[in-house]
């Protein structure tokens, strides 16, 4: 068994699989816990299952939060945690500039996609920011990132007097009748045409056609508006594949 932490700029899934396949998972906000015990008290309110004494993995974006997972393991788990990182993941060419720049969010999405879907692939990640993975006969060619759906509504309420937040959801159609739906139309809709518009000129990078792959909290927003399958567990499968690579090489906490 192993527990997987996926760090998120506003939520953490904590997620217990034994073969990364199936998974126990549960969602909290990234700033609901500060410390180890606070951390544990969580996943002692949701496993009813052991999760004591075993391995932990953890992507990470919020760097703050890292030196949770250290005390964590050290006090709860069986001293081994792994930190996902692009330079550690020697089994994919990580073809940009700065490879230790790339989200570990990212790095799990591009490792499972590779493993799970081919050498030919896009992966749109929606979150607190949407990214976009390119992976181009098995080599990691970098991508894009855009404000989240979420930060697009906030980015209006925050920079105006009069627009209040909003449901996040599409807005069936495109010419908005009031406040709401013309904030929908603009903040939701439009950011799912700009992914449209992004992955159009990926594929034309590409000699065959790519698989298109949506993940991520919020990618029940592009169901059957842009291609692609909808792969809810992406991430989580690709922290899994880098524990499997890395296992049994693990540095001590706090070393
Ligand atoms: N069970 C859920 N409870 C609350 N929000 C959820 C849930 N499932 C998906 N979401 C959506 O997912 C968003 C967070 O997406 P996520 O990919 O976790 O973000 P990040 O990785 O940037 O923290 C939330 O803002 C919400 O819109
Ligand atoms: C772009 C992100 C903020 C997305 O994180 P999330 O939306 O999951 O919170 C994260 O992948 C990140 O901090 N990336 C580092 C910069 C880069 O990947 O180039
Ligand atoms: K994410």
């Amino acid at each position: 068994m192993v527990l997987l932490f996926d760090v998120g700029n506003t939520h953490t899934t904590i997620a217990l699989t034994r073969e990364g396949k199936e998974f126990e998972k549960y969602r909290i906000s990234t700033s609901k816990y500060e410390t180890e015990d606070e951390l544990y008290a969580f996943l002692k309110s949701f496993f009813k299952d052991y999760v004591e004494n075993l391995p932990i993995v953890v992507s990470s974006v919020v760097p703050s939060v890292n030196v949770v997972f250290e005390y964590f393991a050290q006090k709860y788990g069986n001293g081994e945690v792994y930190f996902v990182r692009a330079q550690d993941y020697d089994k994919i060419i990580w073809n940009v500039h700065y490879p230790k720049e790339i989200g570990a969010d990212r790095v799990c999405d591009v490792i499972a996609a590779k493993k799970d879907y081919g050498n030919n692939c896009i992966v749109i990640d929606y979150g607190t920011a949407i990214t976009i993975e390119v992976l181009r006969d098995g080599v990691y060619e970098g991508g894009a990132i855009m404000p989240g759906f979420a930060m697009m509504v906030n980015a209006l309420f925050k920079g105006t007097a009069k627009l209040p937040l909003v449901e996040l959801k599409p807005y069936p159609t495109f010419i908005g009748k009031d406040t709401e739906s013309n904030i929908q139309i603009g903040a939701i809709n439009a950011t799912i045409g700009a992914v449209k518009y992004v992955i159009e000129h990926i594929v034309k990078e590409f000699r065959e056609a790519p698989r298109i792959i949506h993940t991520g909290g919020q990618s029940v927003f592009v169901k059957n508006i842009v291609d692609g399958i909808i792969d809810k567990d992406l991430t989580l499968r690709g922290m899994y594949y880098f524990y499997e690579e890395k296992k049994n090489t693990a540095r001590k906490p706090l070393d």
